[in-house]
């Protein structure tokens, strides 16, 4: 089990009134020291109903168990534009196994990027509004989460106004749901549910159903499993932050590996995802000053991990 801490942010959660500076501080301070174990931490009082969590699980797997040509109605850059439906094989980290041969990531997923577009209304008319239903939590709790880095970092205000369209009421940043389906036999050596990788953007928060499999890189270089733990979020670092603070606190790879064992090989795993990633055209440079980093544009950097990783962003047909 990799080493994540626990952090309690029930002072800051959204059960909570309205932070004072000094919660946001000691809650920032404790957030950001997990950060600096592994890049990870687990958030407890975080005050994201588990009731929400279910029905938006139970949602997506609505869609999931929908016919592939229903599903395709709705394909991501392909049928839609930024949100959308990717079926297996449609967005992979590239890696290869020892053969050399490229392999995929066997999951599929279903994204809420842009509010109101493209919703799957004719064949699953719950899924939309309950994501943007569950990203509008998000948004509340990632408000707090950035003012309470700022106040840590003693970055005055800057990440949460590089963040406030992403935020703004009923926004989101971008949801994403995972149905990682059954492995089958078969596939090739070293196949993953989700391939090695770190997220882009400032920080991501995980939702993780039981089944386990997400696996994260200790600076040693061992993969441990960053286990679900009951009524907590997960949370990382992404690129952004990692250069915001010129790499103290840490991208950390993960990937989701395919569990050992005949049961958990046949049971389907299901995630939640929302992705903070800084507003369209946001600079990001090192919080201190430090001129060794080059500065990003963390939209242009979004592009290209895309293009990167999915093949049909490139060849967008709906813009
Ligand atoms: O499904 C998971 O647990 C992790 C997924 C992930 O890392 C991602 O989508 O970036
Ligand atoms: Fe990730």
């Amino acid at each position: 089990m990799a080493n994540i801490s626990v952090v309690d942010i029930s002072k800051i959660g959204l059960d909570a009134g309205d932070p004072s500076a000094e919660d946001l501080l000691s809650v920032g301070r404790d957030i950001v020291a997990a950060f600096r174990g592994s890049g990870f931490a687990y958030l407890q009082g975080h005050g994201v109903s588990q009731q929400l969590q279910d029905k938006t699980f139970a949602d997506a797997k609505g869609f999931f168990q929908l016919s592939e040509q229903e599903k395709l109605q709705y394909e991501r850059f392909v049928k839609t534009g930024f949100n959308g439906y990717t079926p297996i094989g449609g967005e992979n980290n590239a890696y290869a196994n020892e053969d050399g041969a490229y392999l995929i990531d066997y999951k599929e997923c279903y994204d809420l990027h842009v509010k109101g577009e493209d919703y799957p209304s004719a064949v699953c008319p719950a899924l939309g509004p309950q994501l943007e239903l569950f990203g509008s939590h998000c948004c509340r709790l990632t408000e707090r989460l950035l003012a309470a880095l700022d106040a840590a970092l003693g970055s005055g205000q800057l990440l949460t106004s590089c963040h406030r369209r992403q935020l703004q009421p009923g926004g989101c940043s971008e949801m994403r749901v995972l149905y990682y389906p059954p492995v089958p036999d078969g596939l090739p050596e070293g196949t993953v549910r989700c391939g090695e990788h770190t997220d882009y953007g400032t920080f991501t928060l995980l939702f993780q159903d039981d089944i386990g499999g997400l696996e994260l890189l200790t600076p040693d270089q061992k993969w441990e499993p960053a286990a679900p733990v009951p009524g907590t979020i997960l949370v990382n670092i992404g690129d952004m932050m990692e250069l915001w603070t010129a790499g103290q606190l840490r991208a950390t790879k993960h990937r989701v590996s395919v569990p050992a064992g005949e049961r958990r090989r046949a049971a389907a795993r299901q995630s939640v995802v929302f992705f903070v990633v800084p507003d369209d055209k946001t600079i990001v440079a090192p919080l201190s000053g430090d001129p060794s980093y080059q500065p990003v544009d963390a939209g242009a950097f979004l592009r290209k991990q895309f293009a990167a990783t999915y093949p049909k962003f490139s060849e967008m047909r709906v813009k």
